[in-house]
């Protein structure tokens, strides 16, 4: 359960009083996710999720994600809104961490998503990428491959997560280093669209939310890192080619990435499976004990890594 932070339940009450939505009926820490604190909020007005920001968003990024979430709105993405308090201020402060109230959006996130929702999945990000063409914001990658080094190394031994894990790590950036485009096409992207970041009712996409990783990449990263999330077996074994193959139907349905794009793809999903292997084995490592957090296994995300190293890669991103 993904709450590191407490809240006092006057300070909640003093919080939500700023606000036209109603007075304070109840608080839940919710189960999901492992970045940020969050809480389910019931008021007289309504459902509301509240987020206060962890280790990995920095209070000086929040004006950015609430611009990009008013921006995908009035394209009609579906993405949750940061309400503003009476002020207009949409970022504030609780329990020593900066916050935010923001709709709640209806929807379930899947596990074992189907190729009918792949699609919609591959699609919605499309529609997302289309939608910020004409967005005036941009951030560096805090988590992208300049960086994944860092993260290695404040993990430690990465053999003691994984045994021999380290050896591959070190091979694989070398790798990615001299190997990494510099010229595919680049805009705010999601970075993180896995499919508990995607709210679905049957097939259709009902939210895209959590975009705190969201920065300036390459938009075929993007896909990347979806195709990762969503196409794969529980174990990072096997790739279903019937999901990946409906989540690039669906994303060329929106966009037509170039030659060059497609070709970079097995690489970017080597650095996509290793971003996440990445954060995975530091977290694993450095999570708090006494954090509400299910911290999520690293090893699904080498076994990715070792199916995008393989030399038939490329098959796992052809469109059915
Ligand atoms: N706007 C929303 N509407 C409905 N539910 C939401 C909303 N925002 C978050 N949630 C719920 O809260 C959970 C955790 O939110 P979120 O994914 O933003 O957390 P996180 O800690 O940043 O997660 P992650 O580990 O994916 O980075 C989601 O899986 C979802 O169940
Ligand atoms: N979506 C990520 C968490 C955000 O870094 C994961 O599942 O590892």
């Amino acid at each position: 359960m993904a709450v590191y932070t407490d809240v006092d339940p006057d300070d909640l009450a003093a919080l939500v009083a700023r606000y036209d939505i109603g007075t304070l009926l109840s608080c839940k820490g919710i189960a999901e996710g492992v970045e940020n604190s969050n809480f389910l909020l019931e008021t007289t007005g309504g459902r509301f999720i509240l987020t206060l920001y962890e280790k990995r968003v920095s209070e000086g990024d929040l004006p950015f994600f609430v611009d990009l979430l008013a921006h995908l709105s009035e394209k009609h993405c579906p993405v949750p809104a940061m309400i503003r308090d009476r002020g207009g201020d949409a970022i504030q402060r609780i329990s020593g961490r900066a916050a935010c109230i923001i709709q709640f959006l209806s929807g379930i996130s899947l596990t074992h998503p189907s190729p009918a929702q792949c699609a919609s999945a591959g699609a919605a990000l499309g529609a997302m990428h289309r939608a910020v063409a004409d967005f005036g914001g941009t951030r560096a990658n805090s988590m992208g491959r300049e960086h994944w080094r860092e993260v290695a190394s404040a993990t430690g031994n990465l053999d003691v997560v994984i045994p021999g894990l380290q050896a591959v790590v070190d091979a694989e950036l070398d790798l990615l280093d001299r190997e990494w485009p510099s010229d595919l096409p680049k805009h705010v992207i999601h970075a993180d669209l896995f499919p508990d970041n995607v709210l679905m009712l049957g097939d259709r996409v009902t939210g895209l939310i959590d975009f705190y990783f969201a920065a300036t990449d390459f938009r075929a990263y993007d896909v990347a890192v979806t195709h990762a999330s969503w196409t794969f077996s529980d174990d990072g074994r096997n790739c279903n080619l019937a999901r990946a193959g409906a989540l690039m139907r669906g994303y060329a349905e929106e966009i037509c990435l170039t030659d060059m794009e497609v070709a970079a793809l097995p690489l970017l999903a080597r650095g996509a499976a290793l971003r996440f292997l990445l954060t995975r084995a530091h977290d694993w490592v450095h999570t708090p004990a006494d954090a509400l957090v299910t911290r999520k296994d690293p090893a699904p995300f080498l076994a990715r890594l070792r199916r995008y190293q393989a030399e038939d890669a490329a098959e796992l991103f052809v469109g059915i």
